[in-house]
């Protein structure tokens, strides 16, 4: 049990997070990173179409609706689903940073029931980066902003460099974001981190 809780807590030498100087200001959404993301893309026709938006610090903000395709149990939302709201929030902040990273672990807790038709009020932050490892923290509440939680969830990103995806991906995915000039913007964009 020792080993789930130190993956999830900052070293005592973590560092605070820095806003990067570019990042975009409080309110002004942060836009997908990738046209076919499963969680942001506007390309996406089965995605969760979420839009998150840069907040104070180092923090982001989205809202995210229960549609009737993500039900595990009739009439609520699947907590897989739920989950990679979380995830796709939390992975956001990290346009915040500047830094390409990947979700290392996700641990969530599901406080609630959430139905169908249901809004969520998500809301991230990081908390701590310790070399390539960078330590997050989200919350999503339902009724309103100020509504009571229904999921949270602890992360650890791990910074990797573009590389990690051409090496990886699918080539016929790779070569046509790798042809896409907003893509290539995009991923800049993260690539210039000084
Ligand atoms: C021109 C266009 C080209 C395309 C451009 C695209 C741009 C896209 C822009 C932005 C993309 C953002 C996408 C976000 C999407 C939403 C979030 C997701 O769903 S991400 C998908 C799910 N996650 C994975 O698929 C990771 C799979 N895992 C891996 O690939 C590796 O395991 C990886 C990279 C995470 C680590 O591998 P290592 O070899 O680089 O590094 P090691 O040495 O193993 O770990 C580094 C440190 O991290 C800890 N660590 C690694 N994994 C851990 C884990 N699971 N739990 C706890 N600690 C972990 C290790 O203990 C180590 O710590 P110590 O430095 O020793 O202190």
């Amino acid at each position: 049990m020792s080993g789930r809780n130190t993956a999830l807590t900052p070293p005592d030498d973590a560092a605070a997070p820095v806003r990067h100087p570019d990042a975009p200001a409080p309110g002004e959404p942060l836009g997908a990173h990738y046209g076919h993301c499963f969680g942001c893309g506007e390309g996406q026709p089965h995605g969760l179409h979420l839009e998150a938006r840069a907040g104070e610090g180092v923090r982001v903000s989205a809202e995210f609706t229960v549609k009737p395709a993500h039900q595990g149990a009739p009439g609520l939302a699947h907590g897989g689903v739920l989950a990679t709201a979380l995830d796709e929030t939390l992975g956001s902040l990290n346009w915040l940073l500047r830094v390409i990273a990947v979700t290392g672990r996700l641990e969530t807790d599901f406080v609630r029931p959430v139905p169908v038709g249901t809004v969520l009020y998500l809301e991230a932050e990081v908390t701590a980066v310790a070399g390539r490892k960078i330590y997050s923290t989200a919350v999503g509440r339902i009724g309103g902003p100020q509504g009571p939680v229904a999921v949270r969830a602890d992360a650890l990103f791990i910074e990797v460099k573009v590389d990690h995806f051409i090496d990886n991906g699918r080539p016929e995915e790779i070569r046509a974001a790798m042809s896409d000039p907003d893509q290539v913007r995009r991923t800049r964009a993260f690539e210039v981190n000084p």
